[in-house]
């Protein structure tokens, strides 16, 4: 177990800096509202209300891509869900940032800009290196404490990440204690009963990873998506094509088809794949295949099949811990949400420990009327869940532990 420090232990009137991770959907130019506003609102209303000066720190995409947009609309998304203004200003560590921390009143918050903005934050370096850059340097004596609260960040070595915990008493905020402790859980935890891993979507190459990794801790893998139809082709089966626009099929064969292929072979009698399969048919309508009666390569599917969701919900229904990563099907278009939601369900409806991450997988549970409340964690984390599950340290959260 990790051994930072909480915001119980931060003591009360403080000048606070605060990492949270607000990197969001950018569509039109329009920032996305998503969950994870939502869960650092707790973060910072917890703050706000013991009445400490907060600063906060996020990111938002990458120099060069279409969402590497400014913090601005953030600021009013977050305050929506605080349900008290947060302020913005237009720069990260410059005069103008220097001058509205130095204003910032008890019980108040400021967003700054864009971390990626400033040259000291991005290049992957050690926490040592990035304590030491100007961005750090500047920052840091304006305040009593640092709290990160961006789990789902903490796998970068970026300055805001890893460069304040060596320079200020450093806390975890709520949403890092909570994405912690249910993340490395399987890397963690003892369980008596079977512990089964749901794996599917359509990054493949990074649950492939983890499936290596996991043999001895996951009893059961039940695949579905692009990454189930991978196995299948290892299998012998001729299913996969690319999903539209992008080279993820083929691609990420020739990446891990002998990774796949030494997989079936050692943990074989632990790999379930799927026995059927859905797909568009002439009329629209959704339509099934049993994968033995396959016999060319004449179409894409979308989904696993009916019979397959049988299967996968009594293993489920038999399991102690189920880890979920990555969608079985398009469950964005109804027709193919069977798999998706019939696993989904299935996790709801008993008393498991389970865990359901990426982004995408769990907008299913609000998409199809579930509640967030029947699973034991729904994660906001991306790669740095991925990273949690196989038991991977991350390095914000390992300096956060640091004496
Ligand atoms: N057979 C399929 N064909 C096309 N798309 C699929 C298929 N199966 C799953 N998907 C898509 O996979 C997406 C989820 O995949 P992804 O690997 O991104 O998982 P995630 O873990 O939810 O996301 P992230 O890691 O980005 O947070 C869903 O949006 C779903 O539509
Ligand atoms: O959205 C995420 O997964 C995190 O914020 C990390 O973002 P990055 O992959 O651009 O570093």
């Amino acid at each position: 177990m990790s051994t930072f420090k909480t915001l119980d232990d931060l003591e009360s009137g403080q000048r606070v800096l605060v990492r949270l991770d607000l990197n969001s959907p950018v569509e039109d130019g329009r920032v996305q509202d998503n969950r994870r506003f939502d869960r650092h609102a707790t973060t910072v209303r917890e703050l706000m209300e013991a009445g400490h000066r907060v600063v906060l720190m996020a990111h938002q995409g990458r120099p060069g891509d279409d969402d590497f947009v400014s913090l601005e609309q953030h600021a009013d998304i977050l305050a929506e869900h605080v349900g008290r203004d947060v302020g913005f200003v237009d720069s990260t560590y410059g005069e103008s940032a220097v001058e509205a921390i130095e204003s910032l009143e008890e019980g108040e918050a400021l967003l700054l800009e864009n971390t990626r903005m400033t040259d000291d934050e991005l290049p992957e370096e050690s926490p040592e290196a990035k304590a030491e850059t100007e961005f750090v340097g500047t920052l840091a004596p304006l305040f009593d404490a640092y709290v990160n609260d961006a789990y789902s960040a903490a796998h970068r070595s970026h300055a805001s990440l890893v460069g304040f915990p060596l320079e200020l008493p450093a806390y975890a905020g709520r949403v890092m204690e909570t994405e912690y402790e249910a993340n490395t859980a399987i890397a963690s935890r003892e369980f008596d009963g079977r512990v089964t891993m749901v794996v599917g979507g359509t990054k493949a190459t990074d649950v492939i990873d983890v499936m290596n990794n996991l043999g001895d801790t996951v009893d059961r893998f039940l695949l579905g998506g692009i990454a189930g139809e991978l196995f299948l082709r290892a299998a012998g089966h001729d299913v996969g094509f690319d999903v539209a626009g992008m080279d993820l099929f083929d691609d990420q064969w020739e990446a891990n088809h002998g990774t796949i292929e030494s997989l079936l072979d050692d943990r074989g009698d632990q790999i379930t794949l799927a026995s059927d399969l859905a797909y568009e048919g002439e009329d629209d309508e959704r339509a099934e295949i049993a994968v033995s009666d396959i016999d060319e390569k004449d179409r894409g599917y979308l989904d696993v099949g009916s019979d397959t969701v049988s299967e996968y919900d009594s293993v489920i229904r038999d399991s102690e811990a189920v880890f979920v990563k990555g969608a079985l099907g398009l469950f964005e278009d109804e027709r193919f949400s069977k798999g998706t939601v019939g696993v989904l369900e299935a996790i709801a409806e008993t008393d498991c420990f389970s865990v359901v991450g990426g982004g995408d997988t769990s907008r299913a549970i609000e998409m199809y009327g579930m509640s967030e409340d029947d699973f034991g964690h729904v994660s906001i984390a991306g790669g740095a869940y991925i990273r949690a599950l196989t038991g991977e340290p991350l390095v914000g959260v390992e300096v956060l532990s640091r004496d």
